[in-house]
């Protein structure tokens, strides 16, 4: 395994050209390789199809998240694919494998969280499974959402003249898990740490992340939006992404991708670079995509009266494939496709 890495991994897994043409003929109209699947539900309605799974030790541990934030997350990251896909969430199913020792109170603990997520963005959980397994939790959430035909927003649809945008801080989740790994203390322990009080932007950004529904519903109805993809795995790798399905070079303008103030200051007292947290930690779930240069200050003016924050923070460009990044004396360098990968990282 070591020699494959996630994203080769999952071309392998495709079923091959057979398979293409029996998902083409089952109505799936977007299939493997974007956030979330597009399937033909009805004339005028598309389900868009989507699972997350969260597991201990890669995803979470005890000093790292409180069990209801396992649940609220694995929920929200599941969540945030329908949103990078411009839809919206209808129901879900909950896969929950737990070892038999774990405790009946740690197990409620993560569904208050989880159906606490599931409230706040309307998701009817309508199932699921139980098994228990030898090692930590995992936790899979499907997410089921909806969309009208031919508005999903896909990662290959940026085009010259496309504006970059995201729509909020990047870097504060990454910043969060390093902080609290730092700490080692358990969570049941955190009220007790003034310490741990230090950066509540950052814990929060890495336990109670904000899948962007209604900045993607936004961009839908906009009709603005072309590539549309969400940051779980850090804005360099996410940008590659929508370079790579669009066929298309992007430049990122590093001054203007925005940062939050408690990165700036954690990343300062540890000597660190903002950028590093911001373009490959991951688990950001914020919305990056592309829209026409001629409509960007239009949809600017969309997400500003719905009291939603966008930036615009680079170019699509022809003169390169692949992402660079544009420094504050104008020089640009490529940036690698690094981010977070499940077997190399
Ligand atoms: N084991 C698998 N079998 C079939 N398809 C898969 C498998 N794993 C992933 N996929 C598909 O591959 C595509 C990319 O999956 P991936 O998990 O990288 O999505 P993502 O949204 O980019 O990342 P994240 O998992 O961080 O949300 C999706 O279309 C997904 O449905
Ligand atoms: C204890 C601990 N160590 C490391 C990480 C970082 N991490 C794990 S998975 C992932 C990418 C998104 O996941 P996926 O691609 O599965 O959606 C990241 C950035 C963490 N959250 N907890
Ligand atoms: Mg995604
Ligand atoms: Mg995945
Ligand atoms: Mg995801």
């Amino acid at each position: 395994m070591s020699s494959v890495d996630e994203f080769t991994l999952i071309d392998l897994l495709n079923g091959g050209k057979q398979t293409i043409a029996f998902q083409r003929a089952g109505g799936v109209e977007t299939g493997i390789g974007d956030d979330a699947a597009v399937v033909r539900a009805s004339s005028d309605s598309r389900w868009i199809l989507t699972c997350d799974t969260m597991t201990e030790d890669i995803h979470f541990k005890r000093v790292t998240m409180r069990d209801a934030d396992i649940g609220y997350k694995a929920m929200a990251s599941a969540v945030s694919d329908i949103a990078a896909m411009g839809g919206t969430p209808r129901y879900a199913l909950v896969a929950l494998s737990m070892p038999k020792s774990t405790p009946v109170e740690r197990v409620r603990a993560m569904y208050d969280g989880l159906y606490e997520c599931a409230n706040r963005y309307r998701v009817v959980v309508a199932g699921g499974d139980t098994t228990s397994c030898i090692g930590g939790v995992t936790l899979t959430v499907t997410v089921i959402g909806e969309t009208e035909p031919d508005k999903a927003l896909l990662r290959s649809a940026a085009r010259l003249g496309d504006v970059v945008f995201i729509t909020g801080f990047t870097g504060d989740s990454a910043a969060g898990l390093e902080w609290l790994l730092g700490k080692n203390k358990p969570s049941e322990e955190w009220d007790d740490d003034p310490e741990l009080k230090r950066y509540p932007g950052l814990i929060r950004a890495h336990c109670r992340p904000e899948p962007q529904i209604e900045a993607g519903e936004l961009l839908r109805r906009s009709g603005f939006c072309h590539a549309l993809n969400d940051v779980s795995d850090g804005i360099a790798s996410e940008a590659w992404e929508i370079a790579a399905a669009s066929n298309i070079g992007i430049d990122l303008i590093e001054d203007r991708i925005p940062v939050s103030g408690e990165l700036l200051e954690y990343a300062s007292k540890q000597g660190k670079d903002p950028l590093d947290y911001m373009l490959y930690g991951g688990e950001d779930y914020q919305l990056i995509g592309t829209a026409p240069a001629e409509h960007a200050v239009e949809l600017q003016m969309q997400f500003k009266e719905a009291g939603l924050p966008l930036y615009l923070i680079g170019y699509v460009h022809e003169e390169h494939s692949g992402v660079r990044l544009v420094r504050s004396d104008g020089s640009a360098v490529s940036l690698a496709k690094r981010g977070y990968n499940h077997f190399t990282g």
